[in-house]
């Protein structure tokens, strides 16, 4: 494969950042379906939007309707999709942003490259630590009943692997702390980051 040589333009990261009046990050749920990414990125965006400042949320089921749409469920699919994910995340951080992302991001090793492709500095994980049983009961989705009666295959925490993060930057137990009490704990960490 030919490697060019990157191309570098005078406006950059904090020229950009002094504008917004805000340094850019990405804040990377990872738990299991049903789990609450959703819920409480939905809500830290809210938050951080009526403090002014510029965000976009990456979300696991939204970009699999357009961006990653050929893509399915095998370990190999899930690699590419949170890949290009994380390359996305690593331009909108570029362009100034604090990227919020919702997936489920099951393996450790992903993980990791994720953090690589946007720079450690950049990238806090978020750990929505919430029990299968607990995700199983929810089942906002009843996609845990199709997995268990087979109509869905390699499905998260039932016929496929979820990985507990080793060292997440923050760790949220949904039966112990609310959606609200999530946000506070997130927001706290990103008054020094930000
Ligand atoms: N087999 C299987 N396993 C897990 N999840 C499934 C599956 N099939 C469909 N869904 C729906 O897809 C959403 C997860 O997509 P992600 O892109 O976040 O997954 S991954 O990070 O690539 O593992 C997930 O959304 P959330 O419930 O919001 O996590 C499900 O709605
Ligand atoms: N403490 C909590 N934090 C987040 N979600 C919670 C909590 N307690 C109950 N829930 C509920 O759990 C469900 C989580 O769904 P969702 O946010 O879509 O999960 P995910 O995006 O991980 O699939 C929602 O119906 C939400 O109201």
């Amino acid at each position: 494969m030919k490697h060019n040589k990157k191309q570098n333009y005078s406006v950059n990261r904090l020229g950009r950042a002094l504008i917004n009046k805000h340094k850019p990050c990405l804040i990377w749920f990872t738990g299991l379906s049903g789990s609450g990414k959703s819920t409480i990125a939905n809500l830290l965006e809210k938050e951080l939007h009526k403090k002014q400042i510029h965000t976009y949320t990456l979300d696991g089921d939204n970009l699999r309707r357009g961006l990653n749409k050929d893509l399915l469920f095998t370990k190999e699919d899930r690699i590419e999709n949170l890949r290009r994910t994380a390359e996305v995340a690593k331009l909108f951080i570029d362009a100034g942003l604090v990227v919020i992302a919702a997936f489920i991001s099951p393996y450790n090793k992903i993980r990791e490259d994720i953090k690589a492709i946007v720079g450690s500095d950049y990238y806090i994980e978020v750990f929505v630590n919430t029990p299968l049983e607990v995700c199983e009961q929810r089942d906002i989705k009843g996609l845990y009943k199709k997995a268990r009666s087979g109509e869905i295959k390699n499905f998260t925490g039932i016929s496929s692997p979820f990985e507990n993060p080793i060292s997440p930057t923050i760790e949220i137990k949904t039966l112990k702390e609310t959606p609200e009490e999530a946000v506070s704990k997130i927001l706290t960490l990103l008054e020094n980051k930000l």
